[in-house]
């Protein structure tokens, strides 16, 4: 048996899946498992998954992941994380039991707390501090949900028995030994997205845990994005290995994506489309509706922030013709029929199912399908879906623009969606940027196998995602500049007419 360490083990921890990914010295992608876990949607609005499940899953992609790859931990030289971000878990540290399903990122049921924090300073009274303005996404009132409403749980929560954490923390602490002494730390871009975390000291903030009502004996430790955290527990199959790098998957996906230097950029898209600009290290502030986050620090080196741009529905879209509408078998099979029109027919699809996410921030719109006539198809709808995520992407990176005085040259991308050529020629002519994808697509388990390794020695540093960084396909815009114009303005008429759409005659 060899003890040479050759590899690294991402897990990336995502809202429809989780994967575990074995990645070699030189970035490349060895061996990988994959289980998807169940969507809870319990009413209107709300979307849980099942922690549990999450952590078995996990598991049990690790051990195919190993077997595929045929190693064992020996060759392993570090593990990291990346996850789906904000969405909240609490769970017991005597019993490692949840007290609540997960409630995750793109739930809104919390929107009468954010109303309720709102209503004393107004949606941006913590924005200096933590980068964003209130809304549902974020973890603060996901948190105040569950202590407000599930029963017990905050005597508990204040008697500090109860953990809180995103999914990396919960699987940390399970894989490093769970209430046989697991280790509750999370890093500075998964705190960043609670609103809990200061922006400049990377601590948090003791004033905003006070309004919100939540004990500060819940909140794990914030370190950075590569050191040792901690080891694998003795019964797991990664024993005794370091864990040593997280992330949350859009920072992962832009260290992934090598962007480095300031202006550089990347968008994913999967279930959303998340759009991260590297701004360097000094936290910059929007003017434009786009959140401020902490995109990556390296142990004791300065942290590097970024400008992002979420958008809450795009793949998901997809799915939704399929699984809602089934006018398409799968969600690859949206391009033929996309394709079989040469044009949207007029007809744009603002899908604004969580409301509006950036750059609006508008809780109180809806989805709406607009500009139709009898003249209309399936494939008009379709076609309008499609370019839904190419409009939404185009208001982000205009304020992106506008935020940082950067004219954008490249947009690197990633993401299930990217397999969409008509997607992604449309995105280029829509942006007037040219479009790159890299060899290896799933950067954002990459990122986080960066991260571990360069804490390990494994990777010397960002110099080595750089040389491994290698272009696999590009889209340069061919559209008329005229018409690229005529069909933004289009969109952001079609944006109006879903706005103020939620009040007090809404059912659900
Ligand atoms: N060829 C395609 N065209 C359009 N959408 C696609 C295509 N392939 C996958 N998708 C969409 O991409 C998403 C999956 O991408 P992925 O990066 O795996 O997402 P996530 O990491 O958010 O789970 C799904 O929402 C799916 O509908
Ligand atoms: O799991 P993904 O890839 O859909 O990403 C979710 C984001 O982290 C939410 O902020």
């Amino acid at each position: 048996m060899t003890t040479e360490k050759k590899f690294i083990v991402a897990i990336d921890q995502g809202t429809t899946s989780s994967r575990t990914i074995i990645f070699n010295h030189a970035g490349e992608n060895v061996a990988s498992g994959q289980l998807e876990h169940e969507q809870i949607f319990p009413h209107a609005g709300w979307v849980e998954h099942s922690p549990a499940e999450i952590w078995d899953n996990v598991r049990q992609t690790v051990g195919i992941a190993l077997a595929d790859a045929q190693i064992n931990r020996h060759e392993v030289a570090a593990v990291g994380i990346t996850n789906q971000r904000e969405t909240t878990i609490i769970w017991d540290k005597n019993t490692g039991e949840a007290v609540y399903n997960a409630i995750v990122w793109q739930d809104t049921r919390s929107q009468d707390l954010v109303d309720r924090l709102a209503a004393d300073g107004g949606p941006d009274r913590f924005r200096p501090i933590v980068g964003e303005t209130l809304s549902t996404y974020a973890s603060i009132t996901k948190i105040m949900w569950i202590l407000e409403n599930v029963e017990g749980v905050r005597e508990r929560a204040e008697a500090g028995d109860l953990l809180f954490g995103n999914p990396d923390t919960w699987l940390l602490w399970n894989m490093t030994g769970g209430v046989k002494g697991g280790v509750h730390v999370t890093d500075v871009t998964n705190a960043s997205r609670t609103m809990l975390m200061d922006l400049k000291t990377l601590e948090w903030r003791e004033d905003i845990c006070e309004i919100a009502g939540i004990p500060m004996s819940m909140l794990p430790e914030i370190k950075s994005s590569s050191e040792v955290y901690g080891y694998g527990r003795k019964e797991g199959l990664l024993i005794d290995t370091p864990i040593a790098g997280i992330l949350g998957d859009q920072q992962a996906a832009t260290f992934g994506q090598a962007c480095f230097q300031p202006g550089m950029a990347k968008n994913t898209y999967g279930t959303g489309c998340f759009m991260l600009m590297n701004t360097g290290t000094e936290p910059q502030m929007s003017e434009n509706g786009l959140i401020t986050t902490v995109c990556y620090r390296i142990g004791d080196q300065a942290p590097v922030y970024a400008l992002e741009g979420s958008i809450a529905v795009t793949g998901s879209l997809i799915q939704w013709l399929r699984d809602n509408l089934e006018i398409v078998p799968t969600s690859p099979d949206v391009e033929a029929l996309a394709a079989s029109v040469d044009s949207n027919g007029g007809v744009y699809f603002v899908p604004a199912f969580s409301g509006l996410f950036a750059p609006h921030w508008r809780g109180d719109a809806r989805g709406a399908i607009v500009g139709m006539t009898r003249y209309n198809t399936k494939a008009h709808i379709a076609r309008a879906a499609l370019e839904a995520t190419a409009f939404q992407t185009r208001e982000v990176l205009d304020a992106m623009e506008a935020d940082s005085g950067v004219k954008l040259e490249e947009l690197r991308v990633d993401g299930g969606m990217t397999a969409n050529n008509l997607l992604m020629q449309f995105q280029a002519d829509v942006l007037d940027t040219r479009v790159v994808l890299p060899e290896v697509a799933e950067t954002t388990a990459l990122g986080a196998a960066y991260a571990a390794g360069i804490a390990v020695g494994f990777w010397e540093g960002e110099q080595d995602v750089i040389d491994n960084w290698n272009e696999a396909k590009r889209w340069t815009p061919e559209m008329d500049a005229a018409e690229r114009e005529r069909l933004v303005r289009q969109w952001k008429k079609a944006v109006t007419k879903t706005l103020d759409w939620v009040d007090e005659d809404t059912a659900i």
